[in-house]
């Protein structure tokens, strides 16, 4: 049982970024002390079911799409660069310490089988990918990095749609605007109040996003009331001067085992 409950925490870790610890009963979730670009999250620990998962299914580190490659362009890349910058401070007499953002790494697969509750198909298990990480192509699809500031409750996602992410002629589709949206919203309502699911996602387009372009996502905590986390989120341009979309979400925060119908 002890080396099942290993096999689940490793996985976790495997998705969330986070490290994990085990307690006596069952598995305690309690992020360990964040290095580098793993998530710190404040979350209250949660207790849950065991499960069987494996550990990550490659021998080598995954790749981690948050970071620049060929298909970025120079907007993409500068504001990167920019929030990166802000990931360090500068401290006197020389050297940098933490600052308030974080990168938060991204994969494009989460689990490969879990049983305990309800088992994943074979094909579920050898083919199942993060939807947003799912094009293979770099700059086809969704490019994105999001930096979180915990200290100010919201994040930022840098996101430059590719052009397999069409809708009206020359640009963005709605479902892929929600997609990100919803991404985002979900990742800070994650990082602030641990595992949650959408519960509600309100959006209005205010104005359409030129395919190839590179836009900000903007997403805030509103507040939470006991489960329940309500966020903001402004999609604007780069230089913040045309509002593209708003929208509200809600997340529920769940028990993991609750997505394997524990
Ligand atoms: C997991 C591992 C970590 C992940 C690490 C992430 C790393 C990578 C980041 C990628 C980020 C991607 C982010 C994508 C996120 C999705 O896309 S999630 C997929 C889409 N969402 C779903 O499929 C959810 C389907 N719905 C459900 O499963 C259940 O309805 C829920 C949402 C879990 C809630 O069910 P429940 O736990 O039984 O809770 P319930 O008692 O019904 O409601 C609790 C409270 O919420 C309120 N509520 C519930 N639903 C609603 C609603 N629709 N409207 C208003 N209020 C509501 C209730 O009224 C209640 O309020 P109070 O009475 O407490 O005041």
């Amino acid at each position: 049982m002890l080396r099942r409950g290993f096999q689940l925490v490793k996985g976790l870790g495997q998705i969330t970024g986070q490290k994990f610890s085990t307690g006596r009963n069952g598995i305690t979730i309690r992020p360990l002390l964040s290095t580098g670009t793993q998530w710190d999250t404040g979350s209250p620990f949660q207790t849950i079911r065991p499960l069987t998962m494996s550990p990550w299914p490659f021998s080598t580190q995954p790749r981690d799409y948050s970071l620049p490659n060929a298909s970025w362009s120079e907007e993409m890349k500068r504001l990167y660069d920019h929030y990166n910058a802000l990931c360090e401070v500068e401290v006197e007499g020389g050297g940098k310490r933490k600052g308030p953002w974080r990168r938060l790494p991204s994969y494009n697969r989460t689990i490969k089988y879990a049983t305990g509750g309800r088992c994943l198909s074979k094909v579920l298990q050898a083919k199942a990918r993060l939807f947003t990480r799912n094009i293979e192509e770099q700059g086809a699809g969704f490019e994105y990095v999001v930096f979180s500031n915990k200290q100010e409750k919201r994040c930022v996602c840098v996101f430059q749609a590719g052009h397999l992410l069409e809708g009206p002629p020359g640009h963005v589709h709605g479902g892929a605007i929600a997609t990100i949206i919803d991404s985002v919203t979900g990742t800070l309502a994650s990082y602030l109040s641990g595992p949650v699911m959408t519960a509600n996602l309100s959006i209005n387009y205010r104005s359409p996003i030129p395919l190839g372009s590179v836009v900000l996502v903007h997403s805030s905590l509103e507040r939470t009331e006991g489960r329940k986390t309500f966020v903001t989120c402004q999609v604007t341009s780069a230089d913040g001067s045309k509002l593209h979309t708003e929208a509200t979400g809600l997340f529920v925060s769940i028990n993991v085992g609750h997505l394997f119908g524990a």
